[in-house]
């Protein structure tokens, strides 16, 4: 035996966990929801003993269904929903309050506040970010202000801050180990991304004492080894990405110009731009793609928060679906003469707007507006905040002719009817690939590399295969009229 892999995805409305054997294919997998908290408008929140405890149940159920022990893995690969902050106790692990949930947007006031102190430009150049309440550091601020003493304790070293990776990584190597890595560090406005290392200034502009801060390490790296009285094996944490990254990974765009979208609760688009750190001149992020052997790559990436959460809606908000598959049959039947756009900035809107204080809005409603009509919407809504997305990328990135196709990944894509009008409305083919567990293929990679029983970076692209490729069926008049009701709601909607 021997070759394992497991991965651990703790995503923003689940955890799972998946085995991967020596091939890298799937031997077993679990998956977990947990509880969303809505404390206030516009806030969300996490129990990190819910997340804690998701996580070792699907690992534990997983290792089952697998058939293996634990002492058959080889390594454990970790990813997880970015940007969103935990604080604990550093002597009995217990955080202080629920996690804030990157969604949140309890921070816009203090971000516009120190916006207008003309601090964006510093937290852009050495971040890539920009001030919005997505990020962690403003977040950060908000638990040491607001929780009792927290800001005493915090300088004193008695407090810890993490990401979910280092919370994890904490819990699993019984309180051994405080990292994280390069990825998950470049999401906080903390790191600087140009000299890899905690930013000093940033640090005090946003009154975060660095004795609270995780030791930074490239993604595949040694992370620690798992508490043998947790699942009877001292496992080796080889792996740590934050989602999006891990996805870009496991989607193989390793090459500079290459392009992925994930279309979980969110959407996020990553391009790969090898060594250059490419500053958008159209509010796009730049970011840490991954950082191997000390190399940093870099990507830019454009940010949606509400792309599967839109489905959600329908069917726990609006209740007019009992599961996400329903959306595109409903999607397919709706009356294709009304012209109903949905906005849904549910928590604000993202790239490459960042406009915080925007909440959905329904557009071109008539008497026989009905679910299918609302079900389009929402779906559409996802494929034309994409093309945003895509423009402004083209705008900051010279492809030099060498246009690759995207490759998508994420629970969304499992829709056809979606994939097809995504096709449609960017004018461009999309490639869907065989695995879509690519967030997690792509931190079983970086653990199984770095174990050395998985391949090397180039024969692992090469096993990226294609499920189907969706090409544009939607002629020019009707993709044009589409689109141009949508920027038009847009604008109605910004606040
Ligand atoms: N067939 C489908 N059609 C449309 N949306 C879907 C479909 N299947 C899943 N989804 C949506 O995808 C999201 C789940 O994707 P996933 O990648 O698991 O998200 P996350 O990692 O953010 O928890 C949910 O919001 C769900 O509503
Ligand atoms: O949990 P997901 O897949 O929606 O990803 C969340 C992102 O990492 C937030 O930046």
């Amino acid at each position: 035996m021997g070759g394992y892999i497991l991965a651990i995805d703790q995503g923003t409305t689940s955890s799972r966990a998946i085995i991967f054997d020596g091939q890298q294919q799937i031997a077993g997998a679990s998956h977990k929801e947990f509880k969303q908290y809505f404390p206030k408008s516009g806030w969300v929140e996490h129990d990190p003993e819910e997340i804690w405890q998701t996580v070792l149940s699907t690992v534990e159920d997983a290792i089952a269904k697998a058939g293996i022990k634990a002492g058959d893995l080889s390594a454990i690969g970790i990813t997880n929903q970015r940007e969103t902050v935990v604080v604990w106790d550093r002597k009995t692990g217990n955080p202080i309050h629920n996690a804030i949930v990157w969604q949140d947007r309890r921070t816009a006031s203090y971000c516009d506040r120190l916006k207008k102190q003309g601090l964006e430009k510093t937290f852009t150049r050495k971040t890539g970010l920009l001030l919005d309440p997505y990020f962690s550091g403003t977040k950060l601020n908000w638990l040491l202000t607001n929780i009792d003493r927290a800001q005493a304790r915090a300088a004193k070293g008695e407090l810890c801050f993490g990401t979910i990776d280092t919370f994890l990584i904490w819990r699993l190597t019984g309180g051994k180990s405080f990292v994280t890595d390069a990825t998950n560090a470049s999401r906080t406005l903390l790191y600087n991304i140009a000299e890899n290392a905690w930013d000093d200034e940033l640090l005090k502009i946003l009154k975060v004492p660095r004795a609270m801060l995780p030791e930074v390490k490239d993604c595949a790296a040694d992370f620690g080894v798992t508490d043998t009285a947790l699942f009877g094996a001292a496992i080796p944490i080889l792996g740590v990405a934050g989602d999006q990254q891990a996805a870009t990974i496991g989607q193989a765009c390793f090459k500079p110009g290459m392009l992925k979208s994930t279309y979980g609760t969110g959407c996020f688009a990553l391009l790969n731009t090898g060594k250059d750190m490419v500053r958008s001149k159209n509010r796009l992020l730049t970011t840490i793609a991954y950082k191997l052997d000390g190399e940093t790559t870099y990507a830019l990436e454009g940010s949606i928060f509400v792309a599967g959460a839109a489905v959600q809606w329908l069917r726990d908000g609006l209740k007019v679906i009992k599961a996400a598959p329903d959306t595109g049959t409903l999607a397919a039947s709706a009356d294709p003469t009304q012209d109903v756009y949905l906005v849904p900035a549910f928590t604000g809107l993202g790239a490459p707007h960042w406009d915080p204080d925007a909440r959905g809005a329904i557009f071109g409603m008539t008497r026989n507006t009905g679910p299918a009509e609302f079900a389009r919407a929402a779906l559409e809504a996802v494929c034309y905040q994409t093309r945003d997305l895509l423009e402004a990328m083209h705008k900051d990135w010279r492809s030099n002719g060498k246009e690759t196709v995207l490759r998508v990944d994420g629970g969304m894509v499992a829709s056809d009817w979606t994939m097809q009008r995504l096709s449609d409305l960017l004018d461009a083919p999309v490639d869907r690939p065989v695995i879509l567990e690519t967030t997690a293929l792509g931190v079983a990679w970086l653990a199984g590399s770095r174990a050395g029983v998985w391949p090397k970076q180039e024969d692992f692209a090469k096993s990226w295969a294609r499920d189907r490729r969706f090409e544009p069926a939607m002629d020019e008049k009707t993709r044009k009229a589409k689109f141009k009701g949508w920027r038009n709601a847009v604008k109605r909607t910004l606040s």
